[in-house]
């Protein structure tokens, strides 16, 4: 049986394109964002992003990170605008983050990384279902917010409080009443590229809208991110840190800027 994929030296980054050839593709994320490259677009219209606490629904360990997973059978949690056309609803949201503060983004900004990087996944509502947009070109809209060490972010530590109860591989819980736009920085100004999945199966459908301004995190915040595990219960501990890809090969795809 294949390998299931991960981030070790076995079954990390370097080895996905064996099973996932588009791994080599031409538009694969992440990316190493040069703002000096990036071209202002006045026609880029602000984010609009529209969340109801009443659609998030669980939290869950799969085992590559964790995730918080929303209802979406109504337009109810979206994105618009911005630099997609339609609207496209919330589907998930979930973080890459490092053993230590100096990695754990997966774009970085002129070679900067940063210590975790959310990631809010949304699917374009003109096909449908998340499975049918995932293949698409403009299926996936996803926002990154980079992390930065700093102060406790008091609403992130909600997200980490229910981390004991997703420890392990598999495990998932409740989690209700969870408003993902108090996770979004003040400012909205992005970066967009077209990119992929980070993560196999490495579609390249995803238009990324990479937020400037970064959000707060303390490094005990950060110690809690890598108390989870990528393992089972009852297999060998193996802790869930660095489970982010690095920068791809930009292949002259343009990257534009929302702000001068
Ligand atoms: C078949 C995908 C399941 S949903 C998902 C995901 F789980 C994930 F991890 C990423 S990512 O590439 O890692 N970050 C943007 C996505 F884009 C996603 F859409
Ligand atoms: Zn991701």
């Amino acid at each position: 049986m294949a390998h299931a994929w991960g981030y070790s030296a076995e079954n990390g980054p370097e080895k996905w394109a064996k099973n996932f050839p588009v791994a080599d593709g031409p538009r694969q994320s992440p990316i190493d964002i040069l703002p000096s490259e990036a071209s202002f677009d006045g026609g880029l219209k602000p984010l609009r992003l529209k969340y109801d606490p009443s659609d998030s629904m669980d939290i869950l360990n799969n085992g590559h990170s964790f995730q918080v997973t929303f209802t979406d059978d109504r337009d109810s949690s979206t994105l618009k605008e911005g630099p997609i056309s339609g609207v496209y609803r919330l589907k998930q949201f979930h973080f890459h983050w490092g053993g230590s503060d100096d990695r754990g983004s997966e774009h970085t900004v002129n070679g900067t990384k940063y210590p975790a990087e959310l990631h809010l996944v949304h699917w374009n509502t003109k096909y449908p279902s998340f499975g049918e947009a995932a293949s698409q070109p403009d299926g996936l809209g996803v926002v990154g917010v980079f992390l930065e060490i700093g102060a406790e972010n008091a609403q992130l530590q909600k997200v980490l409080d229910a981390f004991d109860a997703i420890k392990t591989k598999g495990n998932q819980t409740t989690f209700a009443k969870f408003d993902p736009a108090t996770l979004l920085p003040g400012c909205l100004d992005y970066w967009t590229y077209d990119g992929s999945l980070t993560t196999p199966p490495l579609l390249e459908s995803v238009t990324w809208i990479v937020c400037k301004e970064t959000i707060s995190v303390s490094p005990a915040q950060m110690a809690k991110f890598r108390s989870l595990l990528f393992s089972g219960k009852g297999e060998a501990a193996c802790c869930m840190v660095d489970n982010y890809r690095p920068p791809q090969p930009l292949k002259g795809r343009a990257v534009r800027a929302s702000f001068k």
